[in-house]
């Protein structure tokens, strides 16, 4: 009795094994789209973990396998989609071997809205990069047009997610997507964030080389936007409170601003930073989830709508919490040298503002 029943359940589990391991209609990858389960819970159906479901669009390029592998492994994501118009497949497979929560890939433009529906966070890394000699500006004309169709899936899909926008110029591709999601009616100021953390990573790192510190133990403001001149480490603000030489302003500011582009020239043609950008935009996804979560006293820098200043849109800290953007904190006093830094910084933001504005609305 007791052998026949073990038997007959040994069955039924090489029986869905196996339903498992036949050729799929669209896709030969268990994982993708066109399978049946989540990858992790093929063999035997369970509910889905708790936890935060998590997009990344462009999840195939340099920042977005990267950053991928970093969210798979954070223990606040129980379901991670990988959607790009190449190459998820493989990704797909290869990140799914990691004993962690679930993850499904989706190639290509017709399975955008299986990868958006009930997420809770998108992060969009989907894009082209600098090569030496350009600006982010340079990027414009094609990065404009693949974040007005992401966004345009997000209002469909998921308009409550919350939206980590990483694809340059982020000055423009953020109001990009705010003008895609008020036509749309689903615009919610709070749920959409530019992601300038590489801009905080690296001043906290350059500003830690210059003091003798573990850069965990540093942290400087950076405001403004993620361009150039319109990046503005606010140097008077360290924490630990500190001073530095004007010689070391001068190298610090200079270094974080042209941070990317130290990165665009070592590469050579190969592309922009990704490893440090894999990097920025996990531990800021993190805050945002930790924020959804409930936690207290969640504080990021981000290009958001803001009052700030009197550009609709501006770098500065925020407060992360269940609604996203919770609060916008004041810049604090500036200095001399910051005051006019951040004249600078508003001209050519309001330029980019304008620009993605006028894409959408043309
Ligand atoms: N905010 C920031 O601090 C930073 C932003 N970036 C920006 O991030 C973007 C991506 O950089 P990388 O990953 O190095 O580029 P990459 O070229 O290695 O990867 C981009 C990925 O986007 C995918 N893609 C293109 N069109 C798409 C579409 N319509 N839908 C979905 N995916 C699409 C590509 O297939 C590719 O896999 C660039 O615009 C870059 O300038 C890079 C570093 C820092
Ligand atoms: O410099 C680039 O083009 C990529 C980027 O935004 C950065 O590394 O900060």
């Amino acid at each position: 009795m007791e052998q026949q029943r073990q038997q007959g359940a040994a069955a039924r589990r090489m029986a869905t094994l196996a339903s498992h391991l036949r050729p799929q209609r669209a896709s030969s990858h268990p994982q993708m789209e066109e399978g049946p389960l989540l990858m992790g819970s093929n063999c035997r159906a369970k509910g889905a973990a708790p936890g935060f479901k998590v997009a990344i669009l462009g999840a195939a390029g340099g920042i977005g396998q990267p950053l991928a592998l970093l969210m798979k492994m954070n223990p606040l994501v129980s379901v991670l989609h990988l959607y790009d118009v190449v190459n998820t497949p493989g990704v797909t497979a290869d990140i799914s071997h990691m004993d962690t929560g679930a993850v499904r890939g989706f190639l290509g433009q017709p399975q955008l809205e299986n990868a958006l529906t009930g997420m809770d966070l998108v992060i969009i890394p989907a894009g082209v990069p600098r090569k030496p000699g350009m600006t982010r500006d340079d990027l414009f004309n094609i990065n404009a047009g693949i974040a007005r169709t992401l966004c345009e899936g997000i209002a469909k899909c998921c308009p409550k997610a919350i939206v980590n926008v990483i694809s340059n110029p982020v000055n423009s591709t953020v109001p990009i997507a705010a003008e895609v999601f008020k036509k749309a009616g689903t615009y919610d100021p709070k749920r959409l964030l530019g992601v300038t953390t590489l801009d905080v990573v690296r001043a906290n790192t350059f500003v830690g080389e210059v003091l003798g510190l573990d850069p965990r133990e540093v942290n400087v403001p950076v405001i403004g936007g993620h361009a150039g001149v319109t990046i503005l480490p606010l140097l008077s603000q360290v924490n630990p409170a500190c001073s530095f030489t004007s010689e070391e302003v001068n190298h610090l500011t200079s270094r974080i601003q042209n941070g990317g582009t130290e990165v665009v020239e070592a590469k050579a043609g190969a592309g922009s930073a990704t490893l440090s950008m894999a990097y920025a935009a996990a531990k800021f996804a993190d805050a945002c989830l930790r924020g959804l979560r409930g936690d207290a006293g969640i504080v990021e820098c981000s290009y958001v709508a803001s009052q700030v200043t009197d550009l609709p849109f501006f770098a500065s800290k925020v407060r992360l919490g269940r609604s996203g953007v919770e609060e916008i904190l004041p810049l604090g006093p500036l200095n001399e040298f910051e005051r006019a830094g951040l004249e600078k910084a508003k001209k050519e933001l309001a330029q980019s503002i304008q620009k993605g504005v006028s894409f959408i609305n043309k």
